[in-house]
């Protein structure tokens, strides 16, 4: 394991912002902390990476205990959201910055910049002032000042929060490519479930200072661990006291089965290539979502009384396992043909 945090507690005032946390992060993989505003996840990047001391609890970095370590003896790489750049500095000084001040020899320092220029993409800026680039080639160079040091870890606190959905998007697709590059031990913090279930080989789910669940992206979504993780990865919708995902149910028009629910067809909205259907029944709205093709087959409208009605033949929540949470991924709502 690269990083060990045990027992790690943080109050600030009365207010705790991690409650006794413990992980493991493997090494050469890509983990996002993952939860939502005010969960704790900075709060442990920043014990991490020294600029915060824990309470209680210990840090090791690659088998070294850096709980009372400074930031500068930990071997960490970092990236904030808003990257203070050296503004006076060409983009090629701000990149070779962290071995000048470790008085490399020129000829390498020049050598490594232009590597790490290549590999972030920004060859051609290497003698622009950071003003003169991007957000997002910002951030990049911000990536390559961090790597050039050859941290052991590498952290990053919400490193694209500050830019369009658009250019968040390529970068997120850009840093796992960089990541299968470089393989350096990444920790990055997101409240962006998607940006976490995309890119990171580990999310480790965090709120109200706790750890909710910590797994692999297929793991998380098909097999959480409770209601808040399955809430946060994706769209749900209560079925009875169930809480199942949208496209796990299926409407079906034929027959209903044994002690099926009741249902009606509220809403009909077309989303791009999936179509979302609400079904009433009682005070519920059950909200199923189906494939064109499939809705086209169904033949249903809003308003259309689903007969004697819709039930799941199986239930998903709390799985154990992911082989549980597979073989239990279906879902069949009955509308029978009640036209
Ligand atoms: N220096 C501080 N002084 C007082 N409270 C703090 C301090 N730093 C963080 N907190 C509080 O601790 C809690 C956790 O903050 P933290 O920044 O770790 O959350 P987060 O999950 O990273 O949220 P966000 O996504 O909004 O950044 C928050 O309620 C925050 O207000």
């Amino acid at each position: 394991m690269s990083i060990e945090i045990s027992n790690v507690s943080k109050r600030f005032g009365s207010f705790v912002a991690l409650d006794d946390v413990s992980v493991s992060i493997p090494s050469g993989q890509l983990t996002a902390l993952l939860g939502p505003s005010g969960g704790g996840k900075s709060t442990l990047l920043r014990i991490i990476a020294g600029l915060e001391q824990a309470d209680s609890g210990s840090v090791r970095i690659e088998g070294v205990d850096a709980t009372g370590l400074p930031p500068q003896k930990r071997n960490v790489g970092f990236v904030f959201q808003h990257y203070a750049a050296f503004k006076h500095m060409s983009v090629r000084r701000n990149v070779a910055f962290g071995l000048e001040i470790r008085r490399r020899p020129k000829a390498e320092i020049r050598e490594r910049v232009d590597e790490l220029l290549r590999l972030v993409h920004l060859e051609q800026f290497g003698d622009r002032l950071p003003a003169q680039l991007s957000g997002g080639q910002r951030q990049r160079m911000a990536l390559a000042r961090a790597l050039a040091v050859e941290p052991t870890v590498l952290l990053l606190d919400e490193p694209f929060g500050a830019l369009d959905a658009k250019v968040r998007k390529e970068l997120r697709d850009w840093l796992r490519r960089l990541h299968d590059e470089v393989h350096v031990t990444t920790v990055f913090v997101t409240h962006d479930q998607e940006e976490a279930l995309e890119v990171a080989d580990e999310i480790v789910v965090i709120n109200d200072g706790r750890i909710e669940q910590i797994g692999t992206p297929d793991e998380l979504y098909d097999a959480p661990a409770n209601d808040f993780v399955m809430r946060f990865l994706g769209p749900v919708t209560q079925l009875g006291d169930q809480l199942v995902r949208p496209h796990d149910l299926v409407i079906h028009t034929g027959d209903p089965e044994p002690g099926a629910v009741t249902g009606q067809v509220s809403r009909i909205t077309r989303i791009g290539f999936e179509i979302r259907v609400e079904v009433t029944t009682g005070d519920q709205v059950v909200v199923v979502t189906l494939t064109r093709t499939r809705f086209r087959a169904l033949d249903i409208e809003e308003g259309r009384r689903c007969g004697s009605g819709w039930r799941p033949r199986r239930s998903l929540t709390r799985c154990a396992s992911v082989e549980e949470a597979r073989c239990r991924s279906r879902h069949a709502v009955t509308t029978p043909s009640g036209r």
